[in-house]
């Protein structure tokens, strides 16, 4: 059913119908497209010149839910409209379907850059211009429920995370919450263990009581009992006053005891009998204090290898551990990537009091490439630092190296297909074989056979020559070497040893 008529329509029903604003210098253009969507139900509003648009939209006396523009127009034309729009945070979202008679697919691919998510040409077809209303209507409506359901989760649990781990992880967290129970929080470094245990917190019965987090990784072995339970006055050198411990100051509240797999077996035993009973003493004082704290835990390392190697007690790991949760590790949840990346950007440009930065999407796909073993944390440093280096847009000319690149990935093909390529059966194990054709100079794009070389040989014999000259210069100083060539060591060691390199080589061989 497509006819509707808003004469015979009650007035909410007018009243709800979208209004699309039409922004054309010509008349008649406007005037049909004013009788083919009123047509349909849609209400229009009208613009001559990109000028009045924008007041139109400012003004925001009337809501509009979508515009279509004419690409040329008198004065500010169609993309710098586009352009405005998106830059503004009350419009960024408003979809828009771009126009014109002299329609270059230059200027189209443009207009979709700038986020218009269709492009009709003229002279307008009927059927067209309504099926790409309604789609642009339904897929920026879509784009509204998910927007939304993703700010509520983020209030609840200040995380991103709308696919199917994370919103398993919530559903934990939701669980745990409210209860009294320990909580062993696992998962790799910048998966958001911290978030975690904040959440919990938040979510719980104690969410007004303190929430004291201790990362005992930090605190000198000596020093973590005392920071823990406290101590009197000169109850060990140093101990210059009296002084209430971590587990006093989150009395009523929740204690977060972060790397726990790094703390001492003896400060294990007496956590563990604090857990136990409720009670504890001061270091130097035989008085027992009754304390209420819940006790969350993190750590990124295998608590249970821990305790077979008897590094970690295993009554503790099993009283922590009443209800583990793990956080997922980024590249298991690609599909959270892209939410993440807006969020670090848009919440980064806010804090730092920046314009808002657009996003080029051949930035997404560079970094869903990406392996991020440093997870979460890796990207967000990746994001702010493209702010800072980017101007209104974010390419991928921002982004730095990929540390963590092996280049044996890098086109996606295994290895095999690599040395294929090279052809170089050399001895050794298969990471000592060189990924290059033995002769050739790669400089003037000649492979070996007199063929040319493909842009990967030629590329991979570059950076090999390169890599061998700055190893010899620095007296084969890997550490050094690294840095010159602003990859990390694990990655140049990687490359070594992809590329056959061996120690004493001349920079000049087998370039
Ligand atoms: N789901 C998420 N949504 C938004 N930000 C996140 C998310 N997960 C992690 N972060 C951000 O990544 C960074 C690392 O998170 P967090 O410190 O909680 O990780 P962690 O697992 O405790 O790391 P570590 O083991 O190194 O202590 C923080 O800046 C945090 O805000």
């Amino acid at each position: 059913m497509s006819g509707i008529d808003p004469s015979s329509q009650a007035q909410s029903d007018e009243a709800a119908a979208p209004t699309i604003l039409v922004v054309d210098d010509e008349r008649n253009i406007r005037r049909t497209l004013d009788m083919v969507l009123t047509g349909e139900g849609f209400r229009v509003v009208e613009a001559a010149s990109a000028e009045d648009a924008l007041k139109l939209l400012t003004q925001g006396e009337t809501p509009v839910e979508m515009m279509l523009v004419d690409l040329m127009l008198p004065g500010m034309n169609g993309l710098e409209l586009l352009d405005r729009v998106r830059q503004d945070d009350a419009t960024r979202d408003l979809p828009v379907i771009v126009i014109s008679g002299h329609a270059t697919v230059h200027d189209a691919v443009k207009a979709i850059k700038l986020g218009a998510g269709d492009f009709f040409e003229k002279p307008l077809n009927r059927e067209r211009v309504l099926v790409g209303v309604r789609n642009a209507l339904k897929t920026s409506r879509l784009a509204r429920e998910v927007r939304d359901l993703m700010a509520e989760v983020h209030t609840r649990y200040e995380m991103i995370g709308q696919g199917p781990a994370m919103q398993r992880m919530f559903k934990e967290i939701d669980r745990v919450a409210p209860t009294k129970a320990s909580v062993l929080i696992t998962g790799e470094s910048g998966t958001g263990k911290e978030l975690v245990s904040r959440a919990i917190h938040r979510l719980s019965p104690r969410a007004d009581a303190p929430f004291v987090k201790v990362n005992c990784a930090a605190i000198p072995k000596e020093l973590i009992e005392s920071e823990l339970f406290g101590h009197e006055k000169g109850s060990f050198t140093g101990a210059i006053g009296r002084k209430r411990g971590l587990f006093e100051q989150a009395h009523g509240g929740t204690l977060f005891l972060d790397e726990i797999g790094d703390m001492e077996l003896t400060a294990q035993a007496k956590v563990l009998r604090a857990l136990q009973s409720g009670e504890i003493s001061r270091v130097g004082s035989e008085h027992v204090l009754h304390v209420d704290v819940r006790v969350l835990a993190a750590t990124n390392k295998d608590l249970s290898k821990e305790v077979s190697t008897g590094r970690f007690r295993e009554d503790l790991f099993f009283r922590l551990a009443v209800f583990p949760i793990r956080t997922p590790v980024l590249r298991e949840r690609m599909e959270d990537l892209r939410p993440l990346i807006d969020a670090f950007l848009s919440a980064f440009c806010k804090e730092n009091g920046l314009p808002q930065r657009r996003i080029d999407p051949a930035v997404y796909t560079a970094l869903e490439r990406r392996r991020w073993p440093g997870n979460v944390r890796e990207l967000k440093n990746v994001i702010e630092r493209a702010a800072i280096l980017s101007g209104d847009m974010v390419t991928v000319a921002d982004l730095p190296e990929d540390p963590h690149e092996s280049p044996f990935e890098e086109d996606g093909s295994g290895a095999d297909s690599i040395r294929a390529e090279g052809g170089s059966a050399g001895e050794g194990g298969s990471g000592e074989r060189s990924i290059l054709p033995e002769e050739g100079d790669g400089r003037s794009g000649a492979g070996g056979d007199g063929r040319r070389l493909t842009l990967r040989e030629f590329r991979d014999r570059s950076e090999r020559g390169y890599i061998v000259e700055v190893l010899s210069g620095l007296d084969w100083n890997i550490s050094r070497a690294a840095v010159v060539l602003g990859i990390e060591r694990t990655n140049l060691h990687k490359k070594i040893r992809a590329y056959g390199i061996k120690r004493g080589e001349d920079a000049g061989i087998r370039r």
